[in-house]
């Protein structure tokens, strides 16, 4: 997979019209959109077939959390739609992702069924208290990927600081998705875990899911080619493409 396959940009957008301003200013440079629940409800589901119209790849990320039945059905509908990849929150449990991904492959065997372990907006502290567990972000998520993999799904939404341990424990083909990333001339804005493209792929992250640091730039073709740069050198170090 090469460097532009493996960037994911974050549509957040309150109106579709921002989105495709974008989009449209980014051209053949980004070729993975994310789009998430503010743009997915602020443009009534449009946001998706837009991108695809383009020939854009579409991770929607609406991240289900419910019992399984409600999130089998809901994730029915997301691989119903021109997605290649969607997810839930792992936290739903085994018998929950067991079920999506069972349904999912029936529908379309193509989408990439993916789980968010631990958000990448949280501290070892938050979770500590949160849950009240001496775990570790890291063990929790490790754990996470385990039963996430045992249901049948296809990968983890994870930071890239947990990134290297999933692989090794549930394997290089299952999928690490990774926000977070902040380049060293980006803001962390919300994010607490955070981690450089470079470093990023180079601890195992197959796909750099990144927002405001291009969406927000002065100059976001600039932001996105700075960006597919890092990811470059990562690779070209790590000896992937
Ligand atoms: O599932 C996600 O995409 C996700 C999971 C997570 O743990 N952390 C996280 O930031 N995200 C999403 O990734 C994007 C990150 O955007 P920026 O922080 O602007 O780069 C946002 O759209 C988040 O909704």
């Amino acid at each position: 997979m090469n460097a532009k396959d493996r960037l994911i940009v974050a549509l957040d957008f309150p109106t579709i019209e921002e989105a495709k301003g974008l989009v449209e200013v980014l051209g053949e440079s980004v070729s993975v959109y994310k789009v998430g629940l503010e743009m997915f409800l602020n443009s009534k589901g449009e946001a998706v077939d837009y991108l695809s119209s383009l020939g854009k790849k579409v991770f929607l990320d609406l991240k289900f959390h419910d019992i399984p039945n409600t999130t089998m059905m809901a994730s029915v509908f997301a691989a119903k739609q021109n997605v290649f990849m969607f997810n839930v929150h792992a936290a739903g449990g085994r018998k929950m992702m067991k079920s999506v991904s069972e349904e999912v492959k029936k529908i379309n065997p193509d989408a990439l069924a993916i789980a968010v372990t631990v958000l990448t907006s949280f501290s070892d502290d938050e979770i500590k208290e949160l849950y009240q567990t001496e775990h570790s972000i890291k063990e929790l998520a490790m754990h996470w990927a385990k039963v996430t993999k045992e249901s049948g799904m296809d990968g983890v939404v994870c930071s890239p600081w947990e990134a290297s341990a999933i692989k090794e424990k549930c394997g290089k083909d299952f999928k690490t998705i990774c926000p977070g990333v902040r380049p060293k001339w980006a803001a962390a804005n919300d994010q607490q875990r955070i981690m450089t493209p470079k470093d990023a792929i180079l601890k195992g992250c197959d796909y750099l899911v990144v927002g405001r640091p291009i969406t927000k730039a002065d100059d976001p073709v600039n932001a996105a080619e700075l960006v597919l740069g890092e990811i470059k050198e990562g690779l070209a170090e790590a000896k992937v493409c």
